[in-house]
């Protein structure tokens, strides 16, 4: 595609050379640059994007583009207001706007996007619509399973895997929205039809630095990615107003807003509801009268996810029956309360409970479901937000008869330092501490223990269990590897406790 052609959606962009150029594909990184390529130099937290322009022309780029202006030798050079944003709308433009004729769903949130996205993948099923799901997991479509290095990926990236799962036959996307997507406008191409929010809780504070910078990044779906669009007639929010954050987007949204509650008024809410080892059986009021279902997964926050997916199906204009029908068989989502079967009476769930909301949540379901004690096993990753390890600490050791501190991705952190503080939030509470040994022969009085090596603590805390007890492995959840320095290593709570049962 010619770059004059590419650029005609643009606004503001001024050029300087030929625009003439024949675009063969478009990059942000200079050392995978290729001939006719396009560059975007990009500011980011480690280096400016602008400093590779020229490495970017050696490597064949023939136009290159940055938001302020930049000495290029070699190449034609674009300017406009935000390079980022300009990325993602010449991404999907290149790609044939691969969201802007099918149903794309977006969900944001501090939790429960990933749960979400699985449920409202059932419910397009299910109305004969199949989706793409792209998020955490991985994106994927039909037999098509690409590896998620990012729960939103960059623009280019998005809007090629878009293309390419469309071209597989995808007739619907269903996409988490993450904070740092938002903020970086990596979805900016995206023409969303319904967007939705969870909820907002503590999470990512070394990257938004506050809570109200993070409700900003979450806003931008429900704003500025929802103004009218003659290709999304009917585009529709759709907003948790349980969540304090709920009011505000409802107030600031762009387009008509559909919301879900449990406690108070709105569009869906809860008429009846029985929570049970068997999962969730409800019945919802909607604007269109009632709705009953069943669901197997487990707990009062996945009714959240229900509702959510609920009124996503609703403002779709989807029949109940496709809502019902896709709820109740949606695809399992890995490692979200996951259970590792064994013969010892036992049970033991791995959950992706990463946040001190997501793990409080966990925990009080289980506590609900609980039979004998509660063995909680999590840790905090490195190089990611400080603040929630105190907090999730305490809520570790207060819902828990044993709380075992661990590594999650330590990542370039010393390991040792993260579990300082976690076990800052645990001091408080002034319980007895239990070395690793001494758990082998079991545990009478609720307490904590600090075991460093993760397949080590999975192993004490399976040793430390009766039959009866639960022990939930958290944090980790579906990812099949721990981050040590810059090493990925395969590691797998499910498979570590399976081959810890098996030991016992
Ligand atoms: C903090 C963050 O979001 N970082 C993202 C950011 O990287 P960065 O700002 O550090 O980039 P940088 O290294 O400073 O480089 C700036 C620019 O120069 C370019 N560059 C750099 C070096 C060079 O030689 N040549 C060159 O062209 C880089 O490609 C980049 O375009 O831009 C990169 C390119 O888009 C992303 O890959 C990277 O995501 C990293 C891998 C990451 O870990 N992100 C996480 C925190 C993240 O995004 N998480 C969210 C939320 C997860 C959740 O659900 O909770 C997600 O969506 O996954
Ligand atoms: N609606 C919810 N509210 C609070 N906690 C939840 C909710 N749904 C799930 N959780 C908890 O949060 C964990 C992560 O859930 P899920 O993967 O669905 O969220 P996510 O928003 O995609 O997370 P991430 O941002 O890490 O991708 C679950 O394992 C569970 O412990
Ligand atoms: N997408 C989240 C996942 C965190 C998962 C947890 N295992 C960790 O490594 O902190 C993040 O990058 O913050
Ligand atoms: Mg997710």
């Amino acid at each position: 595609m010619k770059l004059r052609d590419l650029l005609s959606c643009l606004e503001g962009a001024q050029v300087i050379g030929n625009s003439d150029v024949e675009i063969e594909a478009l990059h942000y990184d200079s050392r995978s640059v290729g001939p006719g390529g396009l560059f975007f130099g990009l500011r980011g937290v480690k280096s400016d994007g602008c400093q590779f322009l020229e490495a970017a022309v050696h490597g064949g780029a023939v136009a290159v583009v940055a938001d302020r202006p930049c000495a290029v030798a070699g190449a034609t050079f674009v300017q406009v207001p935000d390079a980022r944003r300009a990325m993602s709308l010449l991404a999907a433009r290149f790609y044939g706007e691969p969201t802007a004729a099918i149903p794309t769903i977006g969900i944001t949130g501090t939790n429960g996007k990933t749960t979400t996205s699985y449920l409202v993948e059932g419910v397009l099923e299910k109305a004969g619509v199949p989706a793409a799901v792209l998020g955490t997991i991985s994106y994927r479509f039909g037999g098509k399973d690409i590896p998620a290095p990012n729960t939103t990926p960059e623009s280019v990236d998005l809007q090629r895997t878009l293309r390419e799962l469309v071209d597989l036959g995808a007739r619907g996307v269903v996409m988490e929205v993450s904070s740092h997507s938002l903020e970086q406008r990596r979805a900016d191409g995206c023409v969303f039809d319904v967007a939705v929010f969870t909820n907002l809780t503590r999470d990512h504070l070394d990257y938004h630095l506050d809570m109200e910078s993070y409700f900003a990044s979450k806003l931008r779906l429900f704003t500025d990615l929802t103004t009218p669009d003659d290709r999304k007639p009917r585009r529709r929010a759709v907003v948790n107003l349980d969540d304090p954050y709920g009011p505000r987007i409802k107030a600031a949204a762009s387009c008509p807003v559909l919301t879900y509650a449990m406690a108070g008024e709105a569009d869906v809410t809860v008429a009846e509801v029985d929570f049970s080892v068997n999962g969730i059986s409800c019945r919802l009021n909607t604007p269109r009268g009632e709705l009953s279902l069943h669901s197997d997964l487990l707990g009062r926050f996945n009714l959240y996810n229900i509702m959510a997916a609920v009124t996503a199906g609703i403002a779709l204009e989807f029949s109940d029956e496709a809502i019902r029908a896709g709820i109740e068989g949606h695809k399992k989502v890995p490692g979200r309360v996951e259970r590792v079967m064994n013969d010892k009476g036992i049970t033991v769930l791995v959950d992706y409970a990463h946040t001190g909301d997501a793990l409080e949540n966990v925990l009080a379901t289980v506590s609900e479901l609980k039979t004998n004690r509660i063995i909680t096993l999590f840790g905090c990753g490195g190089d990611r937000d400080k603040g929630k390890r105190p907090v999730m600490g305490e809520i570790a050791a207060r819902l828990s008869d044993l709380a075992i501190i661990t590594s999650d991705n330590p990542r370039t952190e010393d390991p040792q330092a993260i579990l300082a503080d976690v076990r800052a939030g645990v001091a408080p509470l002034g319980l007895k501490e239990y070395g690793a040994d001494e758990l082998a022969a079991g545990f009478e009085q609720k307490g904590f223990a600090t075991i460093a090596n993760r397949r080590d603590a999975i192993r004490a805390a399976l040793k430390a269990a009766r039959p009866g007890d639960i022990v939930v492995l958290a944090g980790k959840g579906h990812e099949d590897y721990q981050i040590i320095g810059t090493q990925k290593h395969h590691f797998d709570d499910r498979e570590e406790a399976a081959e810890a049962l098996k030991e016992l």
